[in-house]
C-alpha cells in the first residue's frame, strides 16, 4: 500500500519572515491525515527549514542538485550539502531547469543518481511540453525522460525514487490534467518501472503536479497511480497546501 505524499515546491519565492510564518501554520494545521509531506525550498532556506521543522512531520528539501560531489562549480549545491542541512528529498529535473538551465535527460539521470548514492530521495520530475502533447508525443517524452534514469541507476534503487508526472501546459496556468489525463500518464510510467522492477514499481509514490489545488486534488489523488502532489503556486499559502493534504 503507497502512502500518499504532498510536495510544496516553493520555486524561487520566500523570504526568512515569510517561510517562517508559512512553516508554522502548516505545522499548526497539520493533523493526522495520514499523508506524507514536505517542502522543496531554495537552498538558502533549508537551514531556516532545519531550525523550524525539526521533530515535525514535516520533511524539507531542495530543488536541484549538482552531479559532483564538491569541487570547482560555482553556484551548485551538492547532495552532501544538502544532507548536511538533514534534507531527505531533492527535486530532479523539474521543467523550469530542463527549461531555463538546458537539463538534459541524461544530466537529469546523473543529478538522480548524486541524490542517491548521498542517501537522498530523489523526485524525478517527467513532463511533456503543450507542443508534445498536441503532436501526440506525450508518451514517447516522459518515456524518455524516464528511460534515462532508469537506464543509470540499479534495479533496487527502483524502490528508492519518487516521480513527478508534471504536464508542462498545466504548471502555474490554471489548466489542470483532467484525472483520467493523468492517471493514463501515470500507469504508463508505472509500467515503464515495472520493466526494470516490478515489485520496486509497485510501491513507487508517483505525483501529479500542475495547477493542483484544494478543489480538484481530491478527484485526482482518487485514481488508482496517483499518489500525491508536487505543488507551486498552491503550496505557498498554508491553508491552500493544508487543504490538498486534507483532500487525500
Ligand atoms: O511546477 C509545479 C510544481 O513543481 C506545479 O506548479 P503549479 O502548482 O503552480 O502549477
Amino acid at each position: 500500500m503507497r502512502r500518499k505524499l504532498v510536495i510544496g515546491n516553493w520555486k524561487m519565492n520566500g523570504n526568512r519572515a515569510a517561510n517562517s510564518a508559512l512553516l508554522s501554520g502548516i505545522v499548526a494545521g497539520l493533523s493526522d491525515f495520514g499523508a506524507e509531506c514536505a517542502v522543496c525550498v531554495p537552498a538558502p532556506y533549508l537551514a531556516q527549514c532545519q531550525a523550524e521543522l525539526q521533530g515535525t512531520p514535516v520533511a524539507w528539501g531542495g530543488q536541484d542538485v549538482s552531479v559532483h560531489a564538491s569541487g570547482a562549480y560555482t553556484g551548485e549545491v551538492s547532495a552532501g550539502m544538502l544532507v548536511d542541512f538533514a534534507a531527505r528529498y531533492v527535486l530532479c529535473g523539474h521543467s523550469e531547469r530542463r527549461a531555463y538551465h538546458k537539463e538534459s535527460s541524461e544530466l537529469v539521470a546523473h543529478k538522480t543518481v548524486a541524490a542517491l548514492a548521498a542517501g537522498l530521495t530523489p523526485v524525478v520530475c517527467v513532463g511533456e511540453t503543450p507542443a508534445q502533447r498536441e503532436a501526440g508525443e506525450t508518451e514517447a517524452a516522459i518515456c524518455g525522460q524516464l528511460q534515462a534514469v532508469l537506464d543509470l541507476i540499479s534495479d533496487d534503487d527502483v524502490a528508492r525514487i519518487v516521480v513527478a508526472y508534471e504536464p508542462v501546459w498545466a504548471i502555474g496556468t490554471g489548466k489542470t490534467a483532467t484525472p483520467q489525463i493523468a492517471q493514463d500518464a501515470h500507469s504508463f510510467l508505472r509500467a515503464r518501472l515495472a520493466q526494470k522492477n516490478a515489485t520496486a514499481a509497485a510501491g513507487v509514490q508517483i505525483l501529479y503536479g500542475g495547477s493542483m489545488k484544494p478543489d480538484n486534488a481530491r478527484e485526482l489523488m482518487a485514481q488508482a497511480d496517483i499518489d500525491g502532489g508536487l505543488i507551486g503556486g498552491a503550496a505557498l499559502k498554508a491553508g491552500d497546501f493544508l487543504g490538498i493534504i486534507q483532500a487525500v
